[in-house]
C-alpha cells in the first residue's frame, strides 16, 4: 500500500485539479466512513470487523462542474455520495455541500440536490410516472408554474411523452432510467448526483442520457457529480475524473491524463476486406502499403525513426484488434486506415475502469 500511497500523492499533486484555497460548492476534508461489520465464524462466535469505505477524502467541486468519479467495485463511491446526500453520516472529516452539512440538514439540502441510483428507483412501482411526478411535486412544494416548466422540458428532452401515463412496472430499464432523471429534477436542484446512471442501458438510452446531461449542465448550470463504469460516459461529459480506490483519492485530474497516467489503451477494432498481416501504423507518417487500394496487400512495416503508434495486439480472419494510446485521438488514426486499408467496418473500444486503474498501479513507483 505504502506505494500506492505515494503515487495518489504524486498524481493528485501534479494531475489534481481541485484549485487550492476558498470553499468549493462541494467540499470533502479529510473525510472518513468506516462500517463496523460482524462475521460469523464459528456456531456461537461472531467478529467484529471494521471496513473503512472511505478513508480521508479530500477534493472541491465548484459551482457547475460536472466531475466523473470512478473507482472498481466496493472502492467507496457509493458511501461517498451517500454521505454527500446526509444519508450516511462520515465517521470523521468535514464535508459540506452548497455551505450545508448534508447529515446535519438533510431535509433542507434535499431541496437542493437530485439523486439518480442506476441500480435503484425512487419512482412508485406500481403508479404511472405521472402520478410519481405528482407526489415529487408535493413532497419538494415546487411552485406550479417551474413543476410544469421543468416537467415539460424533461418530457421534451428525455422523450418521455409516450410514458407518462404507463405504470413504471412496465417500463424498460432506459425508460425507467430517464424517468428517475426527470424525477431528480423537479425541483430545480443545483446539484445532481448520478450513480451509474447508464447502467445496463443499450447504445441509444446512453447517448439520451448523455446528451441530456450535457444539455442540463450546459444550459443551467447544475453542478454534477457523476459515478459509472463506463469510461466512455466519462470521456463525453467530464473534463476532469476523480478516480478511488480502497477508499482512497488516487487520481484529480483530466480524463486525457488519467490515460497518460495508467499508460492505457483503447482499441479499434477493424473488418477488413480481406485476411492481411497485422496493421502497424508509426506516429510520424504514412502507414504502410501507401498506394494501396483494395486490391494492394499493405506489409506491416512502420514509419522510420519511431515506434508504431497503433499496432494489432490480435488477429481472426479479417478483424484485426489494433491497439493505441487512449490519449490520443481516434480520429487521424482512423482517417489513415481508412485511406490505407481496405477497410469494411471499424468501431472503437474504451479501455475499462479496471484496467486503467490496474495500469496505473503498475506504473507506480
Ligand atoms: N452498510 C454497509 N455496511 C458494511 N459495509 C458496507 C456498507 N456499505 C458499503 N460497505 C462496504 O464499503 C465498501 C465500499 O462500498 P461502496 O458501495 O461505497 O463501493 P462502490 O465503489 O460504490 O462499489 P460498486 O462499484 O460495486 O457499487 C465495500 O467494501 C462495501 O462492502
Amino acid at each position: 500500500m505504502g506505494t500506492v500511497d505515494g503515487f495518489a500523492r504524486q498524481v493528485t499533486a501534479s494531475v489534481g485539479g481541485t484549485g487550492a484555497g476558498g470553499e468549493g460548492f462541494i467540499t470533502l476534508d479529510g473525510v472518513e466512513k468506516v462500517f463496523q461489520v460482524r462475521r460469523r465464524t464459528g456456531p456461537l462466535r461472531r467478529e467484529r470487523r471494521e471496513v473503512r469505505a472511505v478513508d480521508g477524502i479530500s477534493f472541491q467541486v465548484a459551482r457547475g462542474e460536472m466531475v466523473g468519479y470512478i473507482g472498481p467495485n466496493g472502492a467507496g463511491k457509493s458511501t461517498t455520495i451517500k454521505m454527500l446526500t446526509g444519508i450516511l453520516t462520515p465517521s470523521g472529516g468535514r464535508l459540506r455541500v452548497a455551505g450545508i452539512d448534508p447529515s446535519r440538514e438533510r431535509t433542507r439540502l434535499a431541496h437542493r440536490i437530485g439523486v439518480v441510483f442506476g441500480q435503484r428507483t425512487t419512482l412508485w412501482w406500481d403508479l404511472p410516472l405521472r402520478d410519481s411526478y405528482r407526489l415529487m411535486h408535493r413532497m419538494y412544494r415546487v411552485p406550479d408554474r417551474r413543476y410544469r416548466e421543468n416537467l415539460d422540458r424533461c418530457v421534451e428532452l428525455l422523450d418521455l411523452g409516450e410514458l407518462l401515463d404507463v405504470p413504471v412496472r412496465q417500463l424498460s430499464l432506459g425508460q425507467r432510467m430517464r424517468g428517475d432523471i426527470a424525477a431528480a429534477l423537479l425541483h430545480d436542484p443545483e446539484v445532481l448526483y448520478l450513480d451509474e446512471p447508464t447502467i445496463g442501458l443499450d447504445v441509444v438510452s446512453k447517448a439520451k442520457v448523455r446528451q441530456f446531461l450535457k444539455e442540463l449542465n450546459a444550459d443551467r448550470g447544475t453542478t454534477v457529480l457523476l459515478t459509472t463504469h463506463d469510461l466512455t460516459d466519462i470521456e463525453q461529459l467530464c473534463r476532469r475524473v476523480m478516480v478511488i480506490d480502497h477508499g482512497r483519492l488516487m487520481y484529480d485530474g483530466s480524463v486525457a491524463g488519467l490515460h497518460a497516467v495508467g499508460e492505457s489503451e483503447r482499441m479499434l477494432v477493424v473488418d477488413l476486406e480481406r485476411e492481411l498481416p497485422p496493421i502497424e501504423l508509426a506516429s510520424d507518417g504514412p502507414g504502410p502499403g501507401s498506394g494501396s487500394g483494395a486490391g494492394s496487400a499493405p506489409g506491416s512495416g512502420s514509419g522510420a525513426g519511431s515506434g508504431p503508434v497503433l499496432r494489432a495486439v490480435r488477429v481472426e480472419g479479417v478483424r484485426q484488434w489494433l491497439a493505441f494510446p487512449a490519449s490520443m485521438s481516434a480520429a487521424p488514426l482512423v482517417a489513415r486506415i481508412a485511406a490505407e486499408y481496405p477497410l469494411l467496418d471499424l468501431s472503437v473500444r474504451e479501455p475499462d475502469i479496471e484496467a486503467v486503474i490496474a495500469k496505473m498501479y503498475e506504473a507506480a513507483p
